[in-house]
């Protein structure tokens, strides 16, 4: 995986165009624009309440803005038929925050419900298609018959990538993939990432506070600062940038993140031989 673009970006999947977004007369966004390409991994950051949930509600056509124009594989979502938007909400996955499992359904179950509803594939083809997504998200296949109550909170986090994946999508949006997971199961989570994004070449959007997730999976960062996308590119250019919320984000962090530095955190990644697979320069004893 490269830790920058390739010279020639591949076609945008997501256009968010000069947005602005208010509730009341509180203005979220002004004038916001951001671009993601085909195969890229980008990570929404910013402070808490600068507008990332609303961003992200924006890109799943759950938010219009009061100006500019969101569009996704091509489509502009506000001017969207339903059908159009059916069509477009199929070619993504998302995963929430809390992993947003029902709690009555079984892991097989809450895997399968996409694909129940859409009727997308005959009957006899939703069992091996979630087993081989439990299977993708490294679950075993005893999972399948567990309840969301039963299992631990990177066993949720895999259960919800499942379902997100379900239907095979171009695109994932992740909101805090690594939120309320212990450091090992967040830096296995990360693995995963790593390991989907590369074997089912998706194209991903994610909010996230870990840095260690940027250095792990990420091509290009946007910061979302002062109502707007202040800077998008990658880590080592966005970690070295002046503004207060990004030294602050950064803070202990910023001298490791040179491209060079980046390359090496990940092919460790790579070498599963490697404890944790996390070099000396991330951890917090280091720091
Ligand atoms: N439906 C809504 N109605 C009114 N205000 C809202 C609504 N949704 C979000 N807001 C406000 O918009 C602002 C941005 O919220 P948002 O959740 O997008 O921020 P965030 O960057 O995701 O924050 P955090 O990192 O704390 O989750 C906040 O001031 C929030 O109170």
């Amino acid at each position: 995986m490269n830790a920058s673009l390739p010279a020639t970006p591949l076609p945008p999947v997501i256009e968010v165009d000069n947005v602005t977004t208010a509730f009341g007369g509180h203005v979220i966004h002004r004038n916001l624009s951001l671009v993601v390409h085909r195969d890229e991994v980008v990570a929404l950051i910013g402070g808490s309440g600068s507008g990332k949930t609303t961003l992200l509600r924006l890109l799943l056509g759950l938010e219009v803005p009061q100006a500019g124009s969101v569009k996704i594989f091509g489509h502009p979502l506000g001017r969207c038929s339903a059908c159009d938007l059916e069509h477009v909400r199929y070619r993504w996955g998302v995963l929430f925050q809390n992993g947003a499992l029902f709690s009555a359904l079984s892991v097989f179950d809450n895997i399968a419900l996409p694909l129940r509803e859409l009727q997308s594939v005959p009957p006899d083809m939703v069992g091996p298609l979630v087993m081989l997504k439990l299977a993708q998200v490294g679950l075993k296949p005893d999972d399948a018959f567990k309840r969301p109550a039963e299992l631990s909170g990177g066993m949720v986090k895999r259960v919800s990538l499942a379902r997100a994946l379900i239907l095979d999508p171009q695109l994932l949006f992740l909101d805090e993939p690594t939120a309320g997971l212990d450091p090992d199961s967040a830096k296995q989570f990360v693995r995963l990432l790593r390991k989907l994004r590369q074997e089912l070449g998706l194209t991903v959007v994610m909010v996230t506070h870990d840095v260690d997730t940027l250095f792990a999976v990420v091509d290009r960062v946007a910061v979302l600062a002062d109502q707007r996308i202040i800077a998008c590119g990658p880590l080592a250019e966005v970690a070295r940038l002046p503004h207060p919320f990004v030294r602050n984000f950064f803070l202990g962090h910023a001298e490791h993140c040179a491209e060079d530095d980046v390359r090496r955190f990940r092919l460790s990644l790579d070498d599963t031989s490697e404890e944790g697979g996390v070099p000396a320069m991330l951890r917090e004893d280091a720091l």
